[in-house]
């Protein structure tokens, strides 16, 4: 630990309290003045109350024998009666901070989780696939709210025992130039001990946060509703505990080790301190059999001395855990600091409102984060607008990526994806993200109104009935909502309500369907639309279709014959590139891939007409072998 190390660590950790500073003032402006000013009367109390110690216990021993009379009664009278005020102070002050604490404690842990919150949604895709990403969130979400205001806490006894530190020390100085210093060495040992023991834990807890939030996995897989009939069906309860308390044994004893060490260095450094007390105890006593120091002084100087001592403990303690603090609080900060890798340009072009040519894939080639294996690899794909466009292909061949890039979640390595020939990169991102409206292939069911669970589509409108249920039709939920107790207003989901419906998978599918159609964008992408609807259902929802997209520019991801054939013109994919592309019925004459697939089931079902084959799986890469 040399002395630049010292230095540059002292600055780094003093940037941070500022910011952290800053975010406690930005979240509690008001709350914090009053709080220091309550912290500053503290901060002299004790100190008036030592004084007045002295006075009375004086005033006492003059008093005794003196017998009762108002002049004798009288000196006595006035230090109790002050004492009695500034304890009735202290008290009323204690409450009164305990009351602010509180307020601070919400506006900060609301203030710091807004943060995360707003971060965490604007992070590219691409973090989600970085288990660093987790583990920054994960120390950022559970330890910055409390250490923002434990870092507070630490400010404020700093300050307050700073303030009586300085009235005692001068009550000491009185008798001794050395007492206060004595008082500082003294200590210093729990200052080493306290700033050691902040660093072994902080490290420990930097260590072990993959086993934190794998505790909260298993206990997630234990206790939430959609892994429950998996978890008793495989009996997997068993293993999935035993799991965790093996986590957690190996996170308990390691926290328990960490306090074993840090109980008996504080022992140590408590008994250096007892030393020294006692040390002083004698000098004063001598000083007292020699007729130096009255009874008063004797009560006085014990006081000053033993509460110093305190104070000084208390107060690199509290040096100590700012230090650890901001050493967690670093957390937070290199959190809120993530950049996005796909910046909007600094000269963006409009995005079209409505495509006069279409979207076009350029040679793109695309490999995730962290990974080798290229997904997309020069592919060459062309959705004309106002068309419907299906892409069909074997599992994995990489046609939900598309949908990704499209969205610009990611860039592609190499090539481009255009709108009307202008390069996504073009586009704000906020603005080309307005212009699709997508159902992804596992949407999100809502915890909420049938009718929210709509117009979360889009809240840019205000949302209207009327705009909700013509939603609802283009995906038949308005079948749906006729069998629900309140219509458009049945709570959907019981997480918060007895009285909330459950829907199947395929009611839940059509709900986001309707949500998806309720933005009016000129670029609709589905994914696997129909994957959980029965055979009937999307027949007649195929019927409604082109009326739906009509003037829009549709991409249909599915596996279903009978969605695919439906589109103006397929592209079958696998691995990462367009294998076949045309008309349903270009494809069965070109004889490949598709329409191999395309006759093994024909074979399979001896049924000539396509849209009972609605529940088939399409998978052209299972017939490579073939
Ligand atoms: N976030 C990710 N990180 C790394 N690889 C990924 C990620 N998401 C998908 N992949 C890989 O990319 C490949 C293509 O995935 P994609 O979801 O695009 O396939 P798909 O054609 O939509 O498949 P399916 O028909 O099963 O939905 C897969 O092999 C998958 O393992």
């Amino acid at each position: 630990m040399s002395w630049r190390w010292v230095l540059k660590e002292a600055r780094l950790k003093t940037t941070y309290l500022v910011r952290a500073l800053r975010l406690i003032w930005e979240a509690t402006g008001r709350w914090t003045l009053l709080w220091l000013l309550l912290l500053l009367i503290g901060g002299v109390l004790p100190a008036a109350l030592v004084y007045l110690t002295k006075h009375l216990v004086d005033a006492v021993a003059a008093a005794i024998g003196a017998g009762l009379s108002w002049e004798t009664v009288q000196p006595v009278l006035w230090p109790a009666l002050l004492m009695g005020g500034v304890l009735l102070l202290s008290q009323g002050l204690s409450g009164l901070t305990s009351w602010i604490r509180t307020a601070q404690a919400e506006h900060v842990l609301d203030h710091v989780k807004d943060l995360i919150h707003t971060k965490a949604a604007e992070v590219d895709l691409a973090f989600y696939d970085n288990p660093d990403y987790y583990d920054h969130l994960e120390r950022a979400n559970s330890e910055a709210a409390s250490r923002s205001l434990s870092l507070l806490d630490n400010l404020g006894s700093l300050l307050q025992n700073g303030v009586t530190l300085v009235s005692i020390a001068a009550i000491l100085v009185h008798y001794s130039i050395w007492l206060p210093l004595a008082l500082l060495i003294t200590t210093l040992p729990a200052l080493f001990v306290v700033v050691h023991h902040h660093r072994r834990e902080h490290a420990w807890w930097t260590a072990h946060t993959v086993d934190q939030r794998r505790a909260g996995y298993f206990d997630r897989l234990l206790t939430m509703a959609f892994f429950a009939p998996e978890v008793r069906v495989f009996d997997l309860a068993g293993h999935f505990r035993q799991r965790y308390q093996e986590v957690r044994q190996r996170l308990r004893e390691g926290r328990l080790d960490l306090m074993r060490r840090q109980a008996w260095a504080s022992l140590g450094a408590g008994l250096v301190g007892l030393l020294a007390t006692a040390l002083v105890m004698v000098w004063m006593v001598g000083r007292a059999l020699r007729g130096l120091a009255s009874l008063g002084d004797l009560a006085l100087f014990y006081q000053a001395f033993n509460q110093g001592q305190g104070l000084m403990r208390a107060l690199l303690s509290s040096a100590g855990q700012m230090y650890a603090n901001t050493l967690f609080l670093e957390h937070l900060f290199t959190f809120l600091e993530i950049q996005t890798g796909l910046p909007d340009p600094e000269d963006p072009v409009p995005v079209p409102r409505r495509l006069r040519e279409g979207i076009r894939f350029e040679k793109v080639t695309f490999r995730y984060p962290d990974s080798e294996r290229p997904v997309l690899r020069q592919l060459d794909l062309f959705i004309p607008a106002g068309k419907t466009v299906a892409i069909v292909g074997a599992n994995g061949a990489g046609k939900s990526t598309l949908i990704k890039l499209l969205c610009r979640f990611y860039d592609p390595d190499e090539g481009r994806v255009t709108l009307d020939g202008i390069d996504l990169r073009r586009f704000r991102r906020r603005e080309l993200l307005d212009a699709i409206t997508v159902l992804f292939q596992f949407p999100v069911p809502y915890q909420d109104t049938l009718a929210r669970n709509i117009a979360l589509g889009d809240l840019k409108v205000p949302p209207t009935r009327e705009a909700i249920e013509r939603a609802a039709r283009s995906a038949m939920v308005d079948e749906i909502a006729r069998k629900l107790p309140y219509g458009y207003d049945t709570l959907l989901g019981k997480w918060f309500s007895e009285e909330g419906a459950e829907l199947s998978g395929g009611e839940w599918q059509r709900v986001s369907l309707a949500r998806a159609f309720y933005r009016q964008a000129p670029i609709v992408v589905l994914d696997e639309p129909t994957s959980a609807m029965d055979s009937w259902t999307e027949a007649e929802w195929m019927d409604r279709f082109d009326e739906l997209v009509r003037g829009r520019t549709a991409l249909i991801i599915t596996h279903r014959f009978t969605t695919a054939m439906r589109a103006d013109l397929i592209y079958v994919m696998d691995e990462g590139r367009v294998i076949e592309q045309g008309t349903h019925h270009q494809l069965l004459a070109l004889n490949g891939h598709y329409a191999a697939s395309w006759r093994r089931q024909m074979r399979q079902h001896d049924e000539p007409e396509a849209s009972d084959l609605s529940a088939q799986v399409f998978l052209p890469g299972a017939d490579k072998n073939q």
